[in-house]
């Protein structure tokens, strides 16, 4: 049994919707020819540390699905089980979803699409905060990913920004205060090496430079 067990975790790389800047949440935009080339990169790095995975998670969207399909491909270990789940989902963001963000910013106001945003247990109108969105995620992680971790198993989890802000604010002590101002940027991954207890002994964020695809992504 190895003294340290390997968690990596990533945010799906860029989304049509990211780059048109609207609200994602729960609904299923694919990504972008540069959210690919992210994988892509993400894979890339993973395999020049000869990072290999006993199991992966992934959530019931498909901008996580396909981020993850990338990178065990490129790190030949499509044969590895995935599970999929929606209690990784993104956060829920209710009626603001599909909205431009700037032009939510016109409709709303600055500072309350920013407390939607970026607030702890603040919830858009129908939709979760992040504080309700941990509820999902930290009781899914606990029962059904930790517990293999500490078996010894090596995991990749592949979902999204505010689910991922959760499992960062477990994994790392965090406040709902502090980790609301963690921004995550798309297919980079974040390596974690926990203790047999499950405390984090060792992180790494995986940076990449990427340059910009120059072609139009819209249908
Ligand atoms: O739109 C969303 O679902 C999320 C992630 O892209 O956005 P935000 O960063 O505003 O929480």
């Amino acid at each position: 049994m190895p003294d340290k067990n390997l968690l990596v975790i990533i945010r799906h790389g860029q989304s049509t919707w990211n780059c048109d800047n609207r609200f994602t949440g729960w609904k299923d935009p694919p990504l972008t020819a540069q959210g690919i080339m992210e994988a892509e990169k993400a894979g890339d790095l993973l395999a020049d540390k000869n990072f290999k995975f006993d199991l992966a998670y992934t959530s019931a969207l498909s901008r996580a699905q396909k981020t993850l399909d990338i990178i065990l491909d490129k790190i030949h270990q499509k044969d590895i089980p995935v599970t999929k789940d929606q209690a990784l989902n993104e956060r829920d963001y209710g009626d603001l979803t599909g909205l431009n963000k700037d032009d939510a910013r016109i409709k709303f106001g600055v500072e309350q699409v920013h407390i939607w945003r970026r607030s702890y247990d603040i919830a858009p109108p129908g939709g979760e905060s992040l504080k309700l969105t941990a509820e999902r995620v930290l009781p899914y992680w606990k029962k059904e990913i930790l517990p293999k971790l500490l078996t010894g198993k090596r995991i990749l989890i592949s979902a999204h920004g505010n689910s991922m802000r959760a499992l960062i604010m477990s994994l790392e002590g965090l406040s709902g205060e502090e980790i609301v101002s963690r921004e995550l940027d798309t297919g980079v991954p974040i390596v974690y090496w926990l203790d047999k207890e499950g405390n984090v002994v060792q992180k790494e964020v995986l940076t990449h430079e990427i340059d910009e695809v120059l072609v139009n992504t819209k249908p």
